[in-house]
């Protein structure tokens, strides 16, 4: 179970910019549950994976991880239970090394080597079994660098990449949108999948309404800090896309988006 309590943060104290996003902020994500977040920009979903993930500090709240606060824990000792696909695939991968070496450097995350004794081509084979399911013909590329994979083959690199080791939570921020239309319907499905298999608790942010009320079984909507409209369950599954867009074009008409 993952913690969010009271959590506070403000941006910029004490200056003009001054902003304050969080404020007393609360979540709590049972083990098991894939959660979509949506919400208008700005409201507030990457800052607070940053803050699960640890790359932003709160001013004051704790988190919790299966009752352990890791409020003060570096973030890479945090990325060692937790995997994150970006919207921006380089994020995620490393493009000037070849997928053989992503992969390896992938499953040695969090042990103590170096690259040259990472790299481990003993378990070419393997890869090569991890990657045919995803149907994309990565298994044939293992020496190619991944900069020059298409955007889908590399968000499903990703995909497999963050979950190559056990981890208790997959984060996905806007995983999907920078691909073309039929790309992301591959790795949405792609991910649906490996999150069923592997049973991990994910937190999914999308813009996209659709994805966020078709997968997962619990959808947020953040506005200004706050988690606006949370559904779970049954609840969840008798919602449609057109009344979540109404909710969203609504509170987007109140503030004078
Ligand atoms: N490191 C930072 N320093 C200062 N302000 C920040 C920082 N990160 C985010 N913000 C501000 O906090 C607010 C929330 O940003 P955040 O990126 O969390 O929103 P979001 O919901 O993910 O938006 P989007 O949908 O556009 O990605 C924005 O006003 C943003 O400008």
């Amino acid at each position: 179970m993952l913690e969010l309590i009271n959590i506070n943060k403000n941006y910029n104290p004490g200056s003009v910019n001054e902003l304050c996003l969080f404020k007393d902020f609360n979540l709590t994500v049972k083990d098991g549950e894939f959660v979509s977040v949506v919400g208008s920009n700005g409201s507030g979903k990457t800052s607070m994976l940053n803050i699960i993930c640890g790359s932003i500090a709160v001013d004051s709240g704790r988190i919790l991880i299966h009752g352990e606060d890791i409020t003060k824990q570096k973030d890479y000792i945090r990325q060692r239970r937790i995997g994150r696909v970006y919207q921006d695939p380089s994020k995620g991968t490393c493009p000037s090394m070849t997928i053989l070496e992503n992969m390896s450097i992938a499953e040695n995350k969090g042990k103590p080597y170096n690259l040259g004794r990472g790299v481990n081509k003993a378990k070419l084979e393997t890869y090569r079994e991890m990657l045919r399911p995803l149907n994309l013909g990565l298994e044939d590329k293992m020496g190619v660098q991944v900069g020059s994979l298409s955007g889908g083959q590399r968000q499903a690199l990703a995909l497999l990449m963050a979950t190559m080791t056990p981890i208790d939570f997959l984060i996905l921020d806007e995983h999907t949108a920078a691909l073309d239309p039929k790309t992301a319907e591959i790795i949405m499905e792609l991910t649906d999948q490996v999150v069923k298999e592997k049973k991990v608790t994910t937190i999914m942010v999308t813009h996209n309404l659709r994805y966020a009320v078709e997968y997962g079984n619990r959808l947020i909507m953040m506005h200004e800090g706050k988690a606006i409209l949370d559904k779970a369950g049954e609840e969840k599954k008798s919602i449609n896309t057109e009344e979540i867009m109404g909710i969203f074009n609504k509170i987007s008409v109140e503030c004078g988006n």
